[in-house]
């Protein structure tokens, strides 16, 4: 076999699965403010504004989800897949992510008409997650389903949170880190069942293995801006004597 042919081999399963789970290596674990958060650095006034903006990410899920429904004919997918949206709008009366966010933001200080006006959520945040919704609207199902992929690497981060907020900032009321303990579990199931079809579906050539860890990186840019976004809407900066604005004027 030459080296042209070897190339274009497929990846085995665990290969391919070992790829996309190096992708973790560009997680938003790795982001300034998420380093600086999970260190006890960043001020209540940060923390408020990561919570506001972030709730643009929370709500924007199940329109993302919404979106891979209506692009997959499967019905066994389906079944499946619509609990994702249940899991953030809550169903039978069990508190659901988007109501879990808001009592965060009451946790951290915040109002629940500051979190759900949408008026702390800053430009970036906004074209990042509404990238990601308009991805999945557009885009073969499968390729969103393998853009979910970044859940692979978010109960880390998520555990982060729960073990440390509550030493590195006491003044969080405890109940607000309920919607991280429940991500928990949701996340490894979501996991599972988003990794069988990106495994099976990109495992048939290697170019189509490389457009999944392509794809991945995509979303992994989205997770990256919207940080980089908070980070700057919440930072002081000044040019010239002139402070930045950190809210848009509407
Ligand atoms: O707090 C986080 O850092 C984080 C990251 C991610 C992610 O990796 O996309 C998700 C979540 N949280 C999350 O709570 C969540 O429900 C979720 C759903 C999805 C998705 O792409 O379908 N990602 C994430």
């Amino acid at each position: 076999m030459n080296a042209v042919t070897d190339n274009n081999q497929p990846w085995s399963r665990e290969e391919f699965e070992e790829k996309l789970r190096t992708k973790g290596q560009g997680y938003h674990i790795y982001h300034p403010i998420h380093v600086a958060m999970y260190e006890g650095k960043l001020s209540k006034e940060q923390l408020q504004a990561w919570v506001a903006n972030r709730f643009y990410y929370q709500i924007g899920i199940p329109l993302k989800d919404a979106a891979i429904l209506s692009n997959c004919p499967d019905k066994e997918v389906r079944k499946e897949w619509i609990v994702r949206i249940t899991d953030h709008d809550g169903v039978d009366g069990q508190v659901g992510g988007i109501e879990a966010w808001i009592q965060l933001g009451e946790a951290v200080g915040l109002t629940r008409e500051q979190v759900t006006s949408l008026k702390l959520v800053s430009p970036g945040v906004k074209f990042a997650v509404d990238a990601y919704i308009n991805f999945a609207r557009q885009r073969p199902w499968q390729e969103s389903v393998c853009s979910s992929l970044t859940e692979l690497f978010a109960p880390h981060i998520h555990q982060q949170r729960i073990s440390s907020w509550p030493t590195m900032y006491p003044w969080i009321k405890e109940d607000g880190l309920s919607y991280f303990k429940k991500r928990l579990t949701e996340a490894r199931r979501d996991v599972e069942q988003g990794l069988s079809v990106t495994l099976e579906y990109f495992g048939k050539s290697r170019e189509m293995q490389e457009r999944a860890l392509e794809i991945l990186q995509f979303k992994l840019n989205v997770l990256w801006v919207i940080a980089d976004s908070i980070m700057l809407a919440s930072t002081d900066v000044t040019t010239d004597g002139v402070p930045y604005l950190r809210q848009p004027v509407y």
